[in-house]
């Protein structure tokens, strides 16, 4: 069990503006950490951080800085570790993140997730800071040739955003495995399906264009925004007939990170480990969609559809690894998702920025 507040470490998040990031420097702030986000808000907006300030209030808002950059550029890189004298650790979310997207454009996944996370470590290195939790994704398992997945199960990418994924976890291994004893430590957290919000309803997810995801593709038409949810599959071997996935609350990613992070200062041997963040609980499409009707009191029209091609029929996690290594277990269930999903959409039918 790892616990005990941050002493005031210096953490340098990047991709902190978007929807799990935005989430992950609330709690940051709160355990005691001072935070720099990094980020392009290619895909996020300032607000997201304005509204963390707001939430943490003015005693703790002191300790966030945001700073406008490209990962893809080393001198934004450099230009950050210079001005803050280095960090004590980095949390990595920022990347691409669409499956489908990465089909039609693999160059620029490679190029935005590999070739930032390759400028990342470098700036790292060159600036004495070798403590790094990484979003990884329950994608890197593939189809899982058996469920609970545990971590260490058979890796296999399926598309360029998934290799992304794995090719940095490799990287990892290999810049940790080159470097003397206990001189990097990296902890890799694995999520499985992020939804929710956090409780105030003042942060959330806020895709651009039409969500490819469920949840937030649900909460559209919840509000009107979409028409219908269109239901991939109905004839997978489940009890209903639609695919199950292991849907984590978004805080209970949050409090993952600090644990991750308390994880990576306390040991010294931890070298490059990976961990699931998931419930361990299966939830199908359509369980999903009756949850969020009752949180929302809304009727979620479906149309059903043919399966999307590479879903696996059920994906969940084994997470024992991480209770017993991080002293981590996620709170919430899938009525605590909705509801705070919907206390978010019903504020923010538009999402950060109003009418887009
Ligand atoms: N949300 C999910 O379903 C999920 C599941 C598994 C893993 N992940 C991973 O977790 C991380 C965070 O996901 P999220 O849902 O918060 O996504 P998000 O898009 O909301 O956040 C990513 C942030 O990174 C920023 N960013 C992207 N490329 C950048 C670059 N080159 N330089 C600087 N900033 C850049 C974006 O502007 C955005 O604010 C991603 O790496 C994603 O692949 C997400
Ligand atoms: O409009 C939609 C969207 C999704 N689904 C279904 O809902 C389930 C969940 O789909 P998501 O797209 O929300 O999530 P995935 O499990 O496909 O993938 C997500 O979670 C993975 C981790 O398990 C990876 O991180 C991946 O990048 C991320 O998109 C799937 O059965 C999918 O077919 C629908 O029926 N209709």
């Amino acid at each position: 069990m790892v616990s005990g507040k941050g002493r005031g470490e210096r953490i340098l998040v990047t991709g902190g503006a978007g929807f799990i990031g935005s989430h992950t420097v609330v709690e940051l702030l709160r355990q005691g950490y001072k935070v720099w986000v990094m980020d392009n808000l290619q895909n996020s907006c300032v607000e997201a951080l304005h509204r963390v300030c707001h939430l943490v209030g003015p005693r703790l808002s002191p300790n966030l800085q945001f700073h406008h950059g490209d990962l893809c550029n080393p001198a934004d890189l450099d230009r950050l570790f210079n001005a803050s004298s280095s960090f004590d650790a980095v949390i990595h979310f920022a990347g691409l993140k669409g499956v489908g997207d990465s089909v039609v454009n693999p160059l620029h996944y490679y190029h935005n997730n590999i070739v930032g996370t390759v400028n990342l470590f470098q700036a790292m290195a060159k600036f004495n800071c070798k403590k790094m939790v990484f979003s990884s994704s329950a994608t890197v398992y593939g189809q899982p040739e058996e469920v609970p997945c545990a971590e260490e199960s058979k890796l296999h990418a399926m598309n360029p955003y998934g290799r992304s994924k794995l090719f940095a976890e490799e990287m990892g291994r290999d810049i940790e495995k080159a470097g003397g004893e206990g001189e990097w430590r990296m902890i890799f957290l694995r999520y499985f399906n992020p939804v929710g919000a956090h409780e105030s309803g003042k942060l959330g997810e806020d895709p651009r264009g039409i969500p490819n995801n469920l949840m937030p593709y649900i909460q559209q038409v919840a509000v009107g925004r979409l028409p219908h949810l269109n239901v991939y599959g109905h004839d997978y071997p489940t009890n209903d007939g639609t695919a199950v996935r292991d849907y984590i609350h978004v805080m209970d990613l949050a409090h993952g990170h600090v644990a991750a992070l308390r994880k990576l200062f306390a040991n010294d041997t931890i070298g490059c480990t990976a961990y699931n963040l998931g419930t361990g609980r299966g939830t199908s499409v359509l369980e999903m969609v009756a949850a969020f009707e009752k949180a929302s009191g809304k009727k979620i029209p479906i149309k059903m559809c043919p399966r999307r091609p590479g879903d696996a029929t059920a994906v969940y996690a084994s997470t024992e690894k991480a209770e017993k290594e991080l002293g981590w277990k996620a709170k919430y269930g899938i009525e605590e998702m909705c509801r705070d999903q919907w206390n978010w959409v019903s504020n923010n039918p538009w999402g950060y920025q109003g009418n887009h």
